[in-house]
């Protein structure tokens, strides 16, 4: 299929690139990028051994001088610690600001590396290669880079768009299936934010997009990158509708934030509970209609993902501890919680206007603690 572009904004356009062989010709792809025909590529210990050598060697092929950074899997390398290392190995390495480092990996490595590219030396280029669905739908694309902290998430970051996203539908065939349902819920979370009809294309093909069969994922991929690049070339700085890609994620990131942000509670797990709890909360306060909550609610279950706060653990979570957690949340204006609500299914929008005692009511309603 055609390139996707990622242009139209007050950034330089990029495209990404979506379908097989793509780690097979990267050499060819990246090169373009490379001034010194050297490049870092950061993983971590999951994808390194399956993937990083591979690519290396493709790389190498093509004249390329390639180092691999490995560092450990999961959510808490995103942390003053994974930067840590991650900025050590680049002043190690030698790279300069004509050096494009490539982040080979999920939305953890994509994140962290590009805040490090923002950083280092005051920016220099990276490439994405997102190996997870969640990372190829989300987190490689739109310039969103980060490390958490521990009183919230991604709180510590930079924009700082890629100069090309390869997302190699290849790869995904050794993600565990916890993983693809994770990324699923990003990619169900496109359809109920602005996609109707996309919703309810999946609703038909969700089993076919989670089995990875070859069509459904790819046309899954593709639509996501193709919301998220309109939506990002709009507003790249989240002044407005980007804040829409936050549907769910107020919820959810204050249940990651409790959670201490390990492998209890994966971020794909955490928005799926959270767009469960936009749509509830929605249609409590009347603004979409039950139907459609219990239709939207319906379909992130089908996936075998979690909607409520309850499937987490048996202890109900206390509803001031949520509320401070979402004080921290980007999008408050003025200590004022700002959600992103729906009117129905591909009709979210930005509430500024959310009190915090309903908040605490419907929370105490959905099961946490008063
Ligand atoms: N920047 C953004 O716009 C944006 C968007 C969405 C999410 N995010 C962030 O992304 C992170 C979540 O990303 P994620 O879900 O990709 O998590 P992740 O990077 O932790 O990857 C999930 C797990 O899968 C493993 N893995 C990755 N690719 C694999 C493969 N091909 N085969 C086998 N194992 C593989 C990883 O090692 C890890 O254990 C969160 O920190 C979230 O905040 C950022
Ligand atoms: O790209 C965006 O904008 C998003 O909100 C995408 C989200 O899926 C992603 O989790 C993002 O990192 C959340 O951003 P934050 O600003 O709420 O930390
Ligand atoms: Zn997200």
């Amino acid at each position: 299929m055609p390139a996707l572009p990622v242009s139209g904004g007050d950034f330089r356009p990029y495209e990404v690139e979506v379908g097989t062989g793509l780690i097979a010709s990267a050499g060819r792809r990246v090169l373009p990028f490379l001034k010194n025909r050297r490049t870092l590529i950061v993983t971590d210990t999951h994808v390194g051994p399956l993937h990083a050598v591979r690519l290396k060697e493709v790389l190498e092929a093509e004249g390329i001088a390639a180092q691999i950074l490995t560092l450990p899997a999961g959510e808490e390398t995103k942390s003053w610690e994974g930067l840590k290392a991650l900025t050590d190995g680049l002043v190690e390495a030698g790279l300069d600001r004509k050096d494009v480092i490539i982040a080979l990996g999920g939305g953890v490595i994509g994140d962290l590396t590009g805040f490090a590219a923002a950083i280092y030396m005051r920016g220099i280029d990276f490439v994405q290669i997102p190996t997870t669905v969640l990372a190829q739908v989300d987190s490689s694309v739109g310039g969103k880079t980060a490390i958490d902290h521990p009183k919230g998430k991604n709180l510590i970051g930079a924009f700082h768009q890629p100069r090309l996203v390869l997302c190699d539908l290849d790869v995904l065939a050794t993600l565990p299936a916890r993983e693809i349902r994770c990324g699923y819920a990003e990619v169900i979370k496109y359809g109920l934010l602005g996609d109707k009809a996309f919703f309810e294309w999946l609703e038909a093909n969700d089993q076919a997009v989670l089995a990875l069969e070859p069509t459904a994922i790819e046309r899954a991929v593709a639509r996501s990158v193709e919301m998220k690049a309109e939506i990002v070339a709009a507003d790249e700085r989240e002044g407005g509708q980007r804040a829409l890609l936050n549907l769910g994620h107020t919820f959810g990131h204050a249940l990651e934030a409790e959670l201490g942000f390990g492998d209890t509670l994966l971020h794909g797990e955490a928005v799926a509970i959270g767009m469960g709890m936009a749509f509830r909360y929605s249609a409590r306060m009347g603004l979409c209609s039950q139907a459609e909550a219990d239709r939207a609610v319906a379909a992130i279950a089908a996936a075998g993902l979690p909607t409520q706060m309850t499937q987490i653990r048996n202890a109900a979570f206390d509803a001031d501890t949520l509320i401070r957690h979402m004080g921290h949340d980007k999008k408050a204006e003025g200590g004022k919680l700002v959600f992103v609500l729906v009117k129905g299914i591909g009709e979210a929008f930005v509430a500024k206007d959310v009190s915090a005692d309903s908040i605490r009511d419907f929370l105490i309603s959905d099961g946490a603690s008063a």
